[in-house]
C-alpha cells in the first residue's frame, strides 16, 4: 500500500493583459510558491480578510506559456505509469468558468498541438502497451456527465442527442459492501488507440450537442473520463486492475459580484451544490478528528469517492485566471488546493487471479482427484490411450530414462491405463526391443543413420562392441551431433529442392522485381527481420484485438496454417489499403469531407455542408450559405481544412515511402537468400570467414530497416493529427449547424412577437466565440445596442417577447460585422429571394455586391430595392405576403421579412 498525499498544481491561464499580480518563485524546496499581491482597493473587499498578499506552494506550477505537453509530462505521466502498474489514478481540474480546465482535461477546439491530457494519455497508453509484448493488456473507456445530481452518458453512440436529457441516464447503485455501481453507464472496449480516441471523440460531440444557453452544462456540468486498464504477463494468472479517471469540474466561482463598478464582493452564494458538498469532503477528510465523511452527499463525491481518501493516486490542476477581475476567485482556488493536499489516499495495488485461469487450474486438479478416486475404487474409465497420450507417454518415459539423476521419478497421474501402458514400454525396452510408439521408430532411425555414418572399411562387429563399451554420456553426444547433421542436410536439401523449381530465372527474377513497382509477394521473407510492431496496420481494423496480446512468433507456419509469406502479404496490402484510403481522402478534394469510420462507435463523418443542408428549404439554404461565410470561425475552419489537405498529402507520400522500404527490404532478403545458396552449392564458402557480399547487403537492409521504423512512426502520428483534425471540423460542422439553427428559430420568434407588436426588433448576430457566447448568461439586446451604432435599439418592452435563452451575447464589434457590406447585401437577396418564391416568383441569388438580374436583390444604395421591401411589410410591421397556412413554412417566412426589415432599419432605408 502506498499512502500519498494528493497533489496539486497549478496552471496560470495566458493573458494579454499585464497584471503583475502574480509572482512564481522556484526556490530549493521543491514545491514552488505562487504569490498574489492584492491592490488595495480590492483587499478592502475580501470578507473578513484585509489580506494584500498571498502565497500558496504547490507541487508545481506553470505559468501562462507552459505547452500542453509539458503538461502532461508533468502531471499526467506519471499518474497513468502508475495505472499500468495496478494503481488507480485521478486528475481533476477545479477552476472558475473559462480558467482553462476543459482545455487542460481535453484541449483546445483548433490545433493538434493544443490538444490535452486525456488525448495524450490515449496515445501514450497504446505506444506503452506496444513495449511491452509479453504482456496482455486491455483497456475499456466510460464518460459521464454530471449535471444537476443527475448522471448522463455520453458514449451513446445514436448521436443524436439534441439535449442533455436525450443521453441515457444514469444512476448510482450501491451494494452491500458499500461499493458504488454507476447503473446505465456503457463502457466500451478499445483495442487500439484510434479506438479510444473515437469515444472520446464522441463523447466531446455529445458533450457539445447536448449544451444548450440554458443549462449552460459545459460550466455547470462535472464530465469524467474513465479509463479501465487491466493488464496480465503472459502466461501469469495475475491480473492487475486499475481505474484512471480524468475530470474536467464545473466552474467554480462562488461568489456573486454586485455593486457599483463591480468589485464589491457580497457574500460567498455557491452556484454548483455540488461543487459546495466537493468543498465539504474535502473539509472533512483534511480534518484529522472527522470519522464521517459526507460522500453520499452528492453523485460527483460518491463517484469520486476512491479518489478522495480512497484507493487511488489523484492529482489536482488548479486552473487560475490572472487577470485582475479574477484575482479573488484565484485566491479562493488556490485556498481549495491547499486544503486539498492535505488529504491522504492509501492506493494499494489492485492484483487478483485471472478467474478464467483459475477455472482452468481448478478443472485440472478436478480431473485428478477424478483420477485418483477412480484409482482407489478400481473404478477405471475402459476407454483406448489415444495415439497422443502414448506419443506423451512415449516422451516421458524417454526422458525419464535419460535423466541422469538418480532420484527421478516418473509421473503419469492416477490413471492406471497410463501406469500399465508406462510399465509395458519399460519392459521392452529392458529386452532391448525399444519403443514400440512413433517416438522409438524415430531412435530407431537415428541409429540407423549413425550406422551409416561410420567409417567405411570399420569392422562392423568391432564397431558393435565399441559402442557397447562408450558410455552413456557419450553416446548421447553422438545422438545431438547427428541430429545437428541430419538438420543441416534437411536445410540443404530443401534449399536444393526450392533452386530446382527457381534456379533458372533467379537472377532475371530479380531484375523483374527491382524494376517493378508492386511489392514481391512470393518472396519468402520473414517478419522476423522487421522490427517489432512495424507490421501493425496503421488504419483501423476491427481485429486489432491482436495488438494487445503478446507478439506472436513469426517465420514458421501459423496455427490457422498460415506462412511468413501470407502475413507479409496482409500486412503490405494493409499498408497499401492505407495509402489508398488517404489518396481517396485526398481526391474528394474537400478537407471537411470526413472519412473516418470508428470501429467502435457509429460515429461517421460526412460531407459537412451536405449534411447540414440536406433538410434544408433553398431559401433557408441560401441564408445558411451567408451565415456561414460570415460566421466568426469560419477563419479557423478553413485553416483546418488545408492542414488537414496536407496531412492527407503528406500521409499519402509516407505511405508510398514505407512501401518502398519494405520491398527494398524483401528484395535484399532474397539476395541475401540466393548469395548463401551459391555459396553452399560451390562450397566456396569458410565457415571462419564472414561473407563480404552478405554483410554489405545486410548493412543495405539494417539501413532500410532504419528509414521503415522513421518514416512508419512518423506515419502513425501523422494518423493521429489527421483524426484530430476531422474531429476538430466535425464539431465545427455541428457548433455551426447549432449556431444558425438558434439564429433561425430566433428570427422565427421575433417575427411572431413582431405580429402583435408592431415596433421592429433589431438583428441579432452570430456570437463571435459561439461556442463560448452560449455560456455566458443571456444580456439583454438593449445592451449590445447601445453601443452598436448600426443597429436600432429596442424598446424594453419588447425585450419581454424575446426568447432570453437565444439571445446572443456578441460583442458589438461582432454584432456589426456579419451582415456589413457585402454579405448584409447578400442575406437580404436570400431573404428577399425566399419572399419572393412565397409569392410565386423564381428563387433568386444574386451574386455577392452586384445588383440581381433578376431583381430580387439590389445594392445597397439601391432604391428599389427598399421600394419593394416596403411592399412585402407594411408600415404597421405586418406582413403583406400572403401566408401558406404550414406554421413552420409560415415563421421561416416571417422570419426573412423581419430579418430583412431589422436590415434595412440599421441602414436607415426602413420605417421604424
Ligand atoms: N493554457 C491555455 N492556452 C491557450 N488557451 C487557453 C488556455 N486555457 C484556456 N484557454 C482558452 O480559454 C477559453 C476557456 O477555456 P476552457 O473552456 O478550457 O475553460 P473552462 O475552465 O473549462 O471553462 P468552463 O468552466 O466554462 O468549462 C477557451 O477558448 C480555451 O481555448
Amino acid at each position: 500500500m502506498v499512502k500519498q498525499g494528493i497533489k496539486i498544481f497549478c496552471r496560470i491561464k495566458p493573458t494579454k493583459a499585464k497584471t503583475g499580480l502574480f509572482e512564481i518563485d522556484e526556490d530549493d524546496s521543491g514545491f514552488p510558491k505562487l504569490s498574489v499581491v492584492v491592490p488595495k482597493d480590492l483587499a478592502s473587499g475580501f470578507i473578513n480578510n484585509k489580506k494584500e498578499e498571498y502565497s500558496f506552494r504547490f507541487d508545481g506550477l506553470f505559468d501562462q506559456y507552459t505547452k500542453q505537453d509539458e503538461i502532461f509530462d508533468n502531471v499526467a505521466k506519471d499518474v497513468i505509469d502508475n495505472c499500468l502498474l495496478g494503481y488507480n489514478g485521478t486528475i481533476f481540474a477545479y477552476g472558475q468558468t473559462g480558467s482553462g480546465k476543459t482545455f487542460t482535461i481535453t484541449g483546445g477546439p483548433e490545433r493538434f498541438i493544443d490538444r490535452g491530457i486525456i488525448p495524450r494519455m490515449l496515445t501514450y497508453l497504446f505506444e506503452e502497451y506496444a513495449k511491452n509484448p509479453g504482456h496482455v493488456y486491455t483497456t475499456h473507456i466510460s464518460y459521464l456527465e454530471i449535471y444537476n445530481e443527475s448522471g448522463y452518458d455520453l458514449l451513446d453512440p445514436k448521436h443524436e442527442a439534441a439535449k442533455l436529457e436525450d443521453l441515457p441516464k444514469v444512476s448510482l447503485m450501491e451494494d452491500s459492501d458499500g461499493n458504488i455501481h454507476l447503473k446505465n453507464l456503457s463502457i466500451h472496449q478499445a483495442s487500439n488507440e484510434e479506438e479510444a480516441l473515437n469515444l472520446l471523440f464522441l463523447g466531446d460531440t455529445n458533450r457539445m450537442i447536448a449544451e444548450t444557453p440554458m443549462n449552460q452544462a459545459s460550466t455547470r456540468s462535472h464530465c469524467i473520463f474513465t479509463i479501465h486498464v487491466s493488464v496480465r504477463e503472459a502466461g501469469s494468472a495475475t491480473i492487475r486492475r486499475a481505474k484512471l479517471h480524468l475530470v474536467d469540474l464545473a466552474g467554480s466561482e462562488r461568489v456573486g459580484k454586485t455593486g457599483v463598478g463591480g468589485t464589491l464582493l457580497t457574500e460567498a452564494k455557491y452556484i454548483n451544490l455540488s461543487l459546495h458538498y466537493l468543498e465539504q469532503v474535502i473539509v472533512a477528510l483534511s480534518e484529522k478528528s472527522r470519522t464521517h465523511i459526507p460522500y453520499r452527499n452528492s453523485m460527483m463525491t460518491s463517484v469520486l469517492r476512491d479518489s478522495l481518501g480512497g484507493n487511488c493516486m489523484t492529482t489536482m490542476i488548479a486552473t487560475c485566471s490572472v487577470e485582475k477581475k479574477n484575482i479573488d476567485e484565484s485566491i479562493s482556488t488556490c485556498r481549495f488546493a491547499q486544503r486539498v493536499a492535505l488529504i491522504k489516499n492509501d492506493a494499494f495495488l489492485n492484483e487478483e487471479i485471472d478467474p478464467k485461469l483459475m477455472i482452468a487450474r481448478l478443472k485440472a486438479e478436478i480431473q485428478e482427484l477424478k483420477n485418483q478416486l477412480a484409482l482407489a475404487t478400481g473404478e477405471q474409465s475402459m476407454d483406448e490411450l489415444t495415439d497422443e497420450d502414448r506419443e506423451r507417454l512415449t516422451e516421458l518415459v524417454d526422458s525419464y530414462i535419460q535423466d541422469s539423476d538418480p532420484e527421478a521419478t516418473l509421473n503419469v497421474g492416477a490413471d492406471m491405463r497410463k501406469i500399465n501402458e508406462c510399465f509395458r514400454m519399460l519392459k521392452r525396452l529392458a529386452q532391448g526391443k525399444g519403443f514400440a510408439s512413433g517416438g522409438s521408430r524415430q531412435k530407431q532411425r537415428e541409429e540407423e543413420r549413425m550406422e551409416e555414418q561410420r567409417m567405411p572399411n570399420e569392422d562392423p562387429m568391432s564397431s558393435i562392441d565399441s559402442v557397447s563399451t562408450v558410455n552413456q554420456a557419450e553416446m548421447n553426444k553422438m545422438k545431438e551431433l547427428l541430429k545437428q547433421r541430419d538438420n543441416e542436410i534437411n536445410i540443404l536439401v530443401n534449399m536444393l529442392k526450392k533452386e530446382k523449381k527457381r534456379a533458372q530465372d533467379a537472377l532475371s527474377q530479380l531484375h523483374n522485381r527491382a524494376g517493378s513497382h508492386q511489392p514481391d509477394l512470393s518472396a519468402s521473407s520473414s517478419d522476423q527481420d522487421i522490427p517489432n510492431g512495424y507490421n501493425s496496420n496503421i488504419t483501423s481494423s476491427r481485429a486489432s484485438d491482436k495488438s494487445q496480446e503478446p507478439h506472436r512468433s513469426h517465420g514458421r507456419r501459423s496455427r490457422q496454417g498460415r506462412t511468413q509469406s501470407d502475413e507479409d502479404y496482409r500486412s503490405r496490402d494493409r499498408d497499401r489499403q492505407s495509402v489508398d484510403q488517404s489518396d481517396a481522402m485526398l481526391r474528394s478534394g474537400d478537407g471537411a469531407r470526413h472519412k473516418v469510420e470508428s470501429s467502435s462507435s457509429s460515429y461517421r463523418l460526412k460531407d459537412s455542408k451536405r449534411k447540414i443542408l440536406g433538410d434544408m428549404s433553398v431559401g433557408r439554404q441560401e441564408a445558411f450559405e451567408i451565415f456561414r461565410r460570415d460566421y466568426p470561425n469560419n477563419a479557423g475552419i478553413e485553416d483546418n481544412k488545408q492542414q488537414l489537405k496536407q496531412r492527407y498529402s503528406e500521409a499519402k507520400a509516407k505511405g508510398q515511402f514505407v512501401n518502398e522500404c519494405r520491398q527494398n527490404i524483401n528484395k535484399l532478403k532474397s539476395q541475401i537468400e540466393h548469395r548463401r545458396l551459391q555459396l553452399a552449392m560451390s562450397g566456396e564458402q569458410d565457415p571462419g570467414q564472414p561473407d563480404e557480399v552478405e554483410q554489405a547487403l545486410r548493412q543495405q537492409m539494417e539501413q532500410e530497416k532504419a528509414n521503415y521504423k522513421e518514416i512508419f512512426n512518423h506515419l502513425r502520428s501523422l494518423k493521429t493529427e489527421i483524426e484530430h483534425l476531422q474531429h476538430f471540423l466535425e464539431k465545427s460542422r455541428l457548433q455551426l449547424q447549432k449556431d444558425f439553427e438558434l439564429w433561425w428559430a430566433e428570427q422565427a420568434a421575433n417575427v411572431q412577437a413582431q405580429q402583435s407588436l408592431p415596433q421592429p426588433q433589431p438583428p441579432t448576430a452570430p456570437p463571435s466565440n459561439p461556442s463560448k457566447a452560449w455560456r455566458t448568461p443571456p444580456i439583454s439586446p438593449l445592451k449590445d445596442q447601445v453601443s452598436d451604432h448600426h443597429t436600432t435599439t429596442a424598446t424594453p418592452h419588447h425585450q419581454g417577447h424575446l426568447p432570453q435563452s437565444t439571445v446572443y451575447t456578441a460583442d458589438p464589434a461582432s454584432a456589426r460585422r456579419p451582415y456589413s457590406g457585402t454579405s448584409r447585401n447578400a442575406l437580404l437577396g436570400a431573404l428577399s429571394a425566399q419572399v419572393d418564391r412565397g409569392g410565386g416568383r423564381p428563387p433568386v441569388v444574386p451574386p455577392l455586391g452586384k445588383p440581381s438580374s433578376a431583381g430580387g436583390v439590389e445594392g445597397p444604395e439601391s432604391k428599389s430595392s427598399s421600394r419593394r421591401s416596403r411592399s412585402l411589410v407594411d408600415s404597421s410591421g405586418q406582413s403583406a405576403v400572403q401566408l401558406t397556412g404550414d406554421k413552420r413554412a409560415d415563421a421561416d417566412i416571417m422570419a426573412f421579412i423581419k430579418a430583412r426589415q431589422n436590415l434595412l432599419q440599421a441602414r436607415g432605408q426602413a420605417p421604424r
